[in-house]
């Protein structure tokens, strides 16, 4: 399997990308957009898997962290979901892809996809929403909903750090963990996905300014975001991915089954915010099958 990685210079910043797969294929490439924001690839490599069929997949670390140009300096007005756009399409026409094209976004880079989409680029041919809320209002009611469940003395813990601003506390950490083990990935962290989470402690900028301290402490600048009232806008094939232990929860997803056109959902029973490394090989059987459908 051809593996090739990549610099892409743009407006004076660097992206740095993967292609696993032929790219020159007569199936159309699959672009994966990590979550966050602020992420890595690391956590979704296991994506790559579907270069097994015949297709390329385009892996990439999003402005701001991983092997991408990295902005500490700069204010918390730059990081937009404009910005990430240009970037995808800068991306699209780098790669000479921008005629025909699959996008899958997990978590944020759900968000991001279904913002892409809305948009209607002519080169679209299918959307995967893997993982993702239809609003930040809806990711942050899941999200206290999921809390009311920990042990009281782990919500304690929690409630009184973030109160004290100290959520840079091994105790936060650990008490954070619990919520993480349960409703982010339930099966022992493969070192891949260890290595984005590791990134985001090496350099935060992008996930605390847009997101916040952790998954479900959100007082970032995307707090008001929503998508809801444009999801009619999505005029290709989607499918829906989330798990039935997800942060993500069904609720907070609905919106995306309720106003694309043309949807479909899958809820894997034993995953939570990875299915992609929870329950791998399920996960790469349906997005090869929904990817060949559109092609
Ligand atoms: N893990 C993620 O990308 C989530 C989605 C909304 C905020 N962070």
């Amino acid at each position: 399997m051809p593996v090739a990685e990549g610099i892409m210079e743009w407006d004076g910043y660097a992206t740095w990308y993967r292609v696993t797969g032929d790219i020159n294929s007569a199936l159309a490439p699959l672009v994966v957009l990590h979550g966050g924001p602020g992420c890595t690839h690391d956590y979704v490599d296991s994506i790559a898997d579907i270069a097994q069929s015949g297709r390329a997949v385009i892996h990439y670390d999003q402005i701001g962290n991983g092997k991408s140009t990295h902005l500490p300096e700069v204010g918390a007005g730059f990081w937009t979901v404009d910005l990430f756009l240009r970037e995808l399409d800068q991306l699209l026409g780098f790669l000479k892809i921008s005629d025909s094209y699959h996008v899958l976004g997990q978590s944020w880079g759900g968000m991001l996809a279904a913002e892409h989409a809305v948009r209607r680029p002519a080169g679209l041919k299918s959307l995967i929403i893997a993982n993702s809320p239809a609003s930040m209002q809806l990711w942050l009611a899941a999200a206290n909903g999921l809390r009311a469940e920990l042990p009281a003395d782990v919500q304690k813990t929690l409630t009184s750090h973030e109160e004290a601003g100290t959520t840079d506390s091994a105790e936060y950490e650990a008490a954070t963990r619990v919520f993480y083990d349960r409703h982010v990935c339930r099966v022992p962290w493969p070192d891949y996905v260890a290595r984005t989470f590791a990134a985001i402690e090496d350099d935060p900028t992008v996930y605390h300014t847009m997101n916040g301290p952790t998954e479900f402490h959100v007082v970032g600048t995307l707090k008001g975001w929503s998508i809801v009232d444009r999801l009619d806008q999505v005029s290709v094939p989607t499918q829906l991915i989330s798990g039935r232990y997800d942060e993500a929860t069904p609720a907070a997803v609905q919106p995306y089954a309720d106003r694309i056109p043309d949807v479909s959902w899958k809820i894997f029973e034993n995953s939570s915010h990875m299915p992609h490394v929870e329950e791998r090989e399920p996960y790469m059987e349906l997005v090869a099958a929904f990817l060949a459908e559109n092609d």
